[in-house]
């Protein structure tokens, strides 16, 4: 797996990503830089990491999808690559349109900052075979902005196709509006694009992989990956 990580300005999650990509895949992913027009040679998956791109004016991610390094991650995309856009790379991954919808401010209009559960609702997918169908996972959220909203065909089309990835849960993994943090519809923590190649999710899994983090539950987003492209490849 040759793994690149975006870095824009603002960008504050950049290393946790890079650390947790090592950790799992044993190989040291590129820093890319949001003004290059071109992503490293061999490259597999690209990361868009969480944080504040431009501190977060506009609305989210506004700004930071419109980089240079954005034109050559939208060809990355549309030739099959697989993308990975965690929080603010959730929000830039729809700015860009590479994912449908938008992420609002937290229906409580405050920053939230915990640990929370999510249920991940198929295993078929790169980005969740190293997890079991209906198993509920612990990660921590860190955001203002993550109130996933959509027009109703898209959200119809979503559920219908299956591309709900991820849904805020209780630990025994109900959904429901108690246990939807930030109000977003359907509980969406995590979604993918039509090909399946590309996936936004708000919670950080990169912040769940080691013991020493007192939870490894986001392991198994990268171990998938790891699976699906091969370790050294
Ligand atoms: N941790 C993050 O990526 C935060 C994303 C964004 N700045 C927000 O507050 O919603």
């Amino acid at each position: 797996m040759k793994s690149a990580v975006l870095v824009f300005p603002g960008i504050n999650r950049e290393r946790d990503m890079a650390r947790a990509l090592r950790l799992v895949s044993g190989r040291e992913p590129a820093m890319v830089w949001h003004a290059e027009t071109s992503l490293p040679e061999g490259t597999d998956l690209v990361v868009a990491p969480g944080g504040f791109s431009y501190g977060d004016y506009l609305r989210c991610g506004a700004i930071a999808a419109r980089s240079p390094v954005m034109n050559a991650v939208r060809a990355f995309a549309s030739d099959g690559g697989l993308v990975l856009g965690v929080c603010n790379g959730f929000q830039i991954l729809c700015e860009s349109e590479l994912l449908p919808g938008i992420l609002m401010r937290n229906a409580r209009l405050k920053f939230i900052c915990h640990d929370v559960h999510v249920r991940v609702e198929r295993s078929d997918t790169p980005f969740t075979r190293g997890y079991n169908a209906g198993q509920v996972i612990r990660v921590p959220v860190a955001h203002g902005e993550g109130n996933y909203a959509a027009d109703e065909d898209t959200i119809r089309r979503l559920e219908g196709e299956g591309r709900v990835l991820y849904r805020y849960c209780s630990p025994s993994g109900e959904v429901g509006d108690t246990h939807n943090i930030n109000g977003a519809a359907q509980s969406i923590a995590g979604i993918i694009n039509e090909r399946g190649n590309v996936l936004g999710m708000m919670p950080h899994p990169e912040n769940h992989v080691e013991d020493i983090m007192g939870c490894t539950d986001g392991r198994g987003l990268f171990a998938g990956l790891v699976a699906h492209l091969g370790r050294a490849a």
